[in-house]
């Protein structure tokens, strides 16, 4: 498909705006399967709405779950579902679009249902790396066709009951290898003994969020051991939640009080959360930023100049950390991402091709980048279906007059007002000031 390019709006001025972010989708997708795994009636409150949930409900309504939309008192209406009960005879096709929550956890619920589902997505879906989920599933006795490559289309062949007990693999290319076969383990006969066999394990904050979302539904989960984790067969409580907001989507409107020296207010940071993006507070300081969390407003204030930064292991933060080094005045690294080859796109190829297209100097480290000051200059920055690379344009274009984002479309992924947002986070400030 070909889109208008998108002109990134630039602010010469500090920007000073408050801004709202809709849920997380990590908590929604990871809500919406253990709904439909538990032993009664779900709400989720203030869901997100945007590509990856809606796929998330559908494949959970191609395999059985009842989700019926209710108003509620978000933006997007709440979700009531009623759960699918193991052994449930199905016959379906899921579309996972590039999602990567829907292709790594839908399979493993998949196998506790009566016959087959198979699994697609987008074209770059197919290249992004799926056989340590088709390895547990097979290695626990559950049969899957069509998976000899490792990537998606494959079948899963559900015979209405999983035992569960030890099974072993190399989960290095993707956290949600473990949180996947974690979600659903406890319906398991004998629940799960999930070891890990490679190196280390990336995204490791994403891990702990679904140990946390399992125990806090009854589910007894032993992660005591490093790479071993323990989940005792047994029920999913029912639940009524409320969703927190997105704080790794948060992360580009913080961003722009760098990029434009000035400030950003978030209200209803949470005090407590299990999301990685609760990490800015700790990585925006390091580039200069004032960070203060008060009364539940987490406000940003940009330095007058960008640091360069030297950080490891920023999972999803890392397109729009990548964008402030872009804009810094010392040389950055940012390591312990090698797994970014995997995501949407080849991000680290990506971020290197479009900073270095503006003038930027950033290279590729085999497990990461760094990135040298360098004059930028507009021009397009192409987003590779990459929602987080779209937004990291965005994060650029503030500070760079003429930036033009190719597909600006691809945010509706996890964000889907993201151009209307940010317009009038630009707006705000021109109204302020
Ligand atoms: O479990 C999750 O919700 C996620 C885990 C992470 O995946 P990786 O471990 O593949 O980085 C993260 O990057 C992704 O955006 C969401
Ligand atoms: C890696 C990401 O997504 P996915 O859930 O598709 O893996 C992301 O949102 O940065």
């Amino acid at each position: 498909m070909t889109h208008a390019p998108w002109p990134a709006p630039y602010s010469p001025q500090p920007l000073d705006a408050t801004v709202t972010i809709p849920a997380s989708k990590s908590l929604t997708n990871r809500y919406l399967v253990l709904a439909a795994l538990a032993d009664g009636e779900c709400r989720l409150r203030a869901p997100l709405q945007s590509r990856d949930s809606e796929l998330m409900v559908g494949a959970l309504r191609a395999l059985g779950a009842v989700i019926r939309e209710v108003p509620g008192s978000g933006s997007a209406p709440d979700l009531v579902v009623t759960p699918v009960p193991a052994g449930t005879p199905v016959d379906a096709v899921v579309d996972c679009g590039l999602a990567g929550t829907v292709m790594r956890f839908v399979p493993p619920l998949a196998a506790l249902l009566r016959g087959p589902v198979t699994f697609d997505g987008d074209t770059a879906a197919r290249v992004r790396p799926m056989a340590p989920i088709v390895a547990a599933l097979q290695g626990l006795g559950v049969r899957v066709a069509g998976a000899e490559d490792g990537f998606m289309p494959f079948t899963v062949h559900g015979t209405g009951s999983v035992e569960g007990g030890h099974v072993a693999i190399d989960a290095g290319a993707s956290s949600q290898f473990v949180s996947a076969m974690l979600l659903v383990a406890a319906r398991f006969g004998q629940g799960l003994h999930l070891e890990h066999t490679g190196e280390s394990v990336p995204s490791v904050d994403h891990i702990s969020m679904t140990v946390e979302v399992l125990r806090s539904l009854g589910v007894e989960v032993d992660d005591s051991t490093p790479r071993h984790w323990i989940v005792q067969p047994g029920p999913i409580a029912a639940f009524d939640v409320e969703l927190e907001q997105d704080l790794s989507n948060a992360g580009p409107f913080l961003a722009a009080a760098l990029a434009t020296r000035g400030t950003v207010r978030i209200p209803n940071w949470p005090a407590e959360t299990t999301q990685v993006g609760a990490k800015w507070r700790e990585i925006l300081p390091q580039f200069g930023a004032t960070v203060t969390l008060a009364d539940g407003v987490l406000t940003v204030t940009g330095g007058p100049d960008i640091l360069g930064v030297d950080i490891a292991d920023t999972s999803e933060l890392a397109p729009s950390t990548a964008a402030l080094c872009a804009l810094a005045s010392t040389p950055s690294r940012l390591r312990g991402i090698a797994h970014l080859r995997g995501h949407e796109t080849d991000r680290l190829a990506a971020l290197v091709a479009e900073i270095n297209a503006l003038g930027g100097n950033a290279v590729e480290t085999e497990d990461g980048l760094i990135i040298n000051p360098a004059p930028l200059h507009g021009g397009l920055f192409r987003s590779y279906e990459d929602h987080r690379m779209a937004t990291a344009g965005a994060i650029i274009g503030l500070a760079v007059p003429g930036v033009e984002v190719d597909d600006i479309a691809t945010t509706s992924k996890t964000m889907p007002a993201f151009p209307r947002m940010w317009a009038s986070m630009v707006a705000q400030t021109a109204a302020a000031g």
